[in-house]
């Protein structure tokens, strides 16, 4: 091993995770097989990787991935430990499952399950509870955007979301406006550089470790447009849909982040 390829510490190390949503049939395993056999050495010294597949296919996954450096994760879980709650996991089944991470607070679940900030705080501390690293999702609306309240839309959501005394191991912001979610659309570099600025700042509020927080850019990551997005200024890897599904772009992603590792 070359000595720029030294391990670095976890929280300057990028994460690129993909959240598979709902997508993903037992057989699927292939991928993260694809996905394990290129994440070679050189790509594991500079790049965190995490996968977040269905449900269904944590604890097949969580086997797969044991022991690669790939971690995978969930992607939401109910609040309480166990109990009457028809078709919910706790964050302890995820941990149980194999899971290290878990997202809450995606804006599928905040507008189609009608997921409140209170809702998502609440998750994120059942997720510390199980000892997993949750991943709070926050971003703002296309009307929003235009309207020019993004940034206060997404502090609002930070300070109802995040609990007090968060810290940098445990926690992981990523935001996705959700106007860029599926739609090719992405914001500009500057934009980005805004709001995470804004976020980092928020997050100070309510713990000491905000600088060691990741903060992921999500929405419409792709090989072909994520270079300018991930070496944006407080942009510390990327939470990506579409583009997860397939090693071969997931991996072309976590490739780049290594170079410009490399080349920081
Ligand atoms: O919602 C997302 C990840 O959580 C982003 O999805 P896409 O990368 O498909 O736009």
């Amino acid at each position: 091993m070359r000595n720029t390829e030294i391990t670095m510490p976890a929280a300057s190390r990028p994460l690129v995770a993909g959240n598979w949503k709902m997508n993903g049939m037992r057989h699927a395993g292939a991928e993260l097989l694809a996905m394990v056999e290129g994440y070679d050495s050189a790509l594991a010294a500079r790049v965190d990787l995490l996968v977040c597949p269905p449900a269904t296919l944590l604890a097949q996954f969580a086997a797969t991935a044991a022991e690669t450096g790939i971690a995978i994760g969930a992607q939401d879980c109910h609040s309480a430990t166990a109990g009457a709650f028809t078709g919910d996991l706790s964050a302890e089944m995820l941990a149980d499952a194999g899971a290290s991470h878990v997202i809450v607070g995606h804006s599928e679940r905040r507008t189609l399950h009608q997921e409140s900030d209170a809702l998502v705080k609440a998750k994120v501390e059942a997720a510390w509870r199980a000892g997993l690293v949750a991943i709070v999702c926050v971003g703002e609306s296309e009307a929003e955007r235009r309207s020019g309240a993004a940034l206060e839309v997404v502090a609002a959501q930070i300070r109802g979301s995040v609990p007090q005394g968060a810290r940098g191991d445990r926690l992981i912001v990523a935001y996705e406006p959700i106007w860029a979610i599926g739609t090719g659309l992405v914001p500009t570099v500057a934009d980005v550089e805004d709001m995470h600025g804004t976020i980092r700042r928020v997050l100070g509020e309510v713990s000491g470790e905000a600088a060691a927080m990741r903060l992921l850019y999500g929405g419409s990551v792709k090989p072909e447009n994520c270079d300018a997005l991930l070496s944006a200024r407080d942009v510390d890897g990327a939470l990506v849909g579409g583009a997860s599904l397939k090693a071969a772009d997931f991996l072309a992603i976590a490739n780049i982040y290594r170079q410009h590792a490399l080349s920081a």
